[in-house]
């Protein structure tokens, strides 16, 4: 569908321009009170709230910002305006931001707000669910005109699911959404100018994912007592709401889950497993039951399914993960056997979680039919991946997305670098360099995707690349002593980005080149803004240049945008 633009970098000569880079135009009127408190540096922890705060300001500037002719005032009759709770207001979309909501924009007074499930250029009734500081949500009621660039969502479930959000978007539209996303959060989360000359070579055009569906190799599906039923049919008297559920979280419901028999966007032999277990687990023979969120009581968590690839033969393998509230082997018998029968699945195994808390790792593993682990090859390497270790989700774009990495990295090949791989998990990205360098030292949290990196290494014939178990937002002055001065540094952090502590560590580290892979454009903005500009409030200078950036389209239909940002010593 889409064509994929050229990935290389041109190399951009340093100039006196880009101590002036950094926007002097003050935030506009909406923009401050979010985005300064969320990238405040002088809150030294970041959190998920805090970046969602962050894309926030920067859709209401955006929805600000794209007011041509008239000047938002948000005032009528000379009168504050704030809309009130329960109202219903017609809007327009205008553009996409934060978690895939539509921007709109209150007419005649510039007031903006958001609403779930909203498209570009959608004419909407939608009414008032919340109102925050300068901004209001809104629920759509009822559309009056639909959005430009419709197109019919191939999946029966794309209205009620809260996976994909835009499958009724053409997906060059989709993708231009999330470009001009990425561009607003450089700009007013970042302060990097988009007048300076330079600015359009910096920003490169989002890579497109030329496979749209069945592109994920991983996904979770939750067991719940109560399905969740769309409001038009919870009025009918024969609908009711305590069925059993297999599938996906509705949309704001924690409790509630929507049942589905297929996923477009995990491949097809996840498609049979997910078949195969929705066939059997409700036999009252079998005696299993869901997970109640509310009681505590019941067996099933999640499933959670995982294709990876048999590396000699090229054919798809699965792993089947079952979490559990208790070690009830037993009572998996049947399904195990049913599954296996399935000859993709080469791996079934059991979390069991007896926590009140409904997270998918548990604290006890047990293979029931086949290996522990399954593998996927990327850029040559093969990688054994375990059921709760982290790895790209989209093979076929990751591919692309480390070739970006490693072009960034611009290594001289002649292995006398040396890289540190920073939030490393499994160690892909730094194993992926090792050929062409002296060493390579990872970072990574979690214990067993440390034990999944050094098995991976051992696995390729590496011996240049050591791993660290260890918490990258508690590090202190000893961190530095784990390894030689590094020519080039990955960092490729998840949702909340870079903790303070890691920013004034590599503002004092000064590697000559940092190359940041994020899932978060907001604070990945955030961190460039850090690294480049510095952080005044600690009396922190910046050193870093931004050199480029470029999104990469890893999740069609999901608001979810990742980048690739190259940044040198100035
Ligand atoms: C987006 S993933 C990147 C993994 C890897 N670079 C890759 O491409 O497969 C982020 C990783 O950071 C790890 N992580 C999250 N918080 C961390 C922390 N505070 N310290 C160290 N690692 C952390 C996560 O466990 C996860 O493996």
């Amino acid at each position: 569908m889409a064509t994929m633009p050229s990935v290389g970098f041109r190399r951009l000569h340093s100039g006196p321009w880009l101590h002036s880079f950094r926007t002097t135009r003050p935030p506009s009127r909406s923009l401050c009170t979010l985005a300064c408190l969320s990238a405040s540096p002088l809150s030294s922890s970041s959190s998920i709230e805090d970046s969602e705060e962050t894309q926030l300001s920067a859709a209401t500037t955006t929805a600000a910002d794209a007011t041509t002719t008239t000047k938002p005032n948000n005032k009528i009759n000379n009168k504050p305006y704030f809309p009130k709770r329960g109202e219903t207001l017609e809007l327009i979309c205008e553009t996409l931001a934060f978690k895939g909501k539509g921007v709109c924009k209150v007419a005649d007074t510039g007031f903006v707000v958001m609403c779930d499930r909203a498209l570009p250029g959608e004419r909407f009734l939608g009414r008032v669910t919340r109102r925050k500081d300068n901004y209001a949500e809104v629920k759509k009621l009822k559309t009056i005109t639909p959005h430009l660039d419709y197109v019919e969502a191939p999946c029966e479930y794309a209205l009620d699911c809260g996976g994909c959000k835009s499958q009724n978007l053409l997906y060059e539209a989709q993708i231009r959404a999330k470009e001009q996303q990425v561009r607003e959060l450089v700009v007013h989360v970042g302060k990097f100018s988009d007048k300076h000359p330079e600015f359009a070579s910096i920003m490169k055009p989002i890579v497109p994912c030329d496979t749209q569906f069945y592109y994920r190799n991983k996904m979770e599906f939750s067991f719940g007592s109560k399905k969740w039923v769309p409001e038009e049919l919870l009025q009918e008297e024969h609908v009711g709401t305590n069925d059993y559920a297999l599938g996906l979280h509705a949309p704001g419901f924690f409790d509630k889950v929507l049942n589905v028999t297929k996923c477009l966007l995990q491949s097809e032999p996840a498609n049979k497993v997910l078949a195969a277990v929705q066939d059997c687990w409700r036999d009252p023979q079998i005696g299993l039951s869901p997970y109640d969120v509310h009681s505590h009581a019941g067996f099933l968590k999640h499933l959670m399914l995982r294709t990876g690839r048999d590396v000699e033969t090229g054919l798809p393998e699965l792993m089947v993960n079952f979490v559990t509230s208790s070690n009830k082997p037993e009572l998996l018998k049947p399904l195990v056997e049913r599954i296996a029968t399935i000859p993709e699945v080469v791996s079934v195994v059991n979390n069991v979680n007896t926590s009140v808390g409904n997270t998918s790792v548990g604290e006890e593993e047990y293979t029931l039919y086949g290996k522990s682990t399954i593998t996927e090859s990327l850029r040559g390497l093969t990688f054994q991946i375990s059921a709760n270790s982290f790895f790209q989700t989209n093979t076929h774009q990751a591919e692309i997305l480390y070739k970006l990495v490693e072009d960034c990295a611009n290594l001289k090949g002649d292995g006398s670098e040396v890289v540190l791989d920073l939030f490393c998990g499994t160690g892909t990205i730094g194993l992926t360099l090792a050929r062409r360098v002296r060493h390579v030292y990872g970072f990574e949290v979690v214990v067993e995707a440390i034990s999944d990196a050094r098995r991976n290494a051992k696995l390729n014939g590496i011996s240049n690349a050591t791993f660290f178990q260890g918490d990258l937002n508690k590090i202190d002055e000893s961190f530095g002593n784990k390894f030689p001065q590094p020519d080039i540094v990955i960092i490729d952090p998840n949702r909340p980005g870079m903790h303070m502590k890691l920013v004034k560590f590599l503002l004092k580290l000064k590697a000559a080149r940092i190359v940041y892979v994020s899932c978060n454009p907001a604070t990945c903005a955030r961190d460039l803004d850090y690294l480049c500009h510095g952080v005044p409030e600690k009396n922190i200078g910046g050193c870093y240049k931004l050199r480029s950036l470029q999104p990469v389209d890893m999740f069609p239909h999901t608001p979810h945008i990742e980048c690739v940002c190259l940044l040198e010593l100035s």
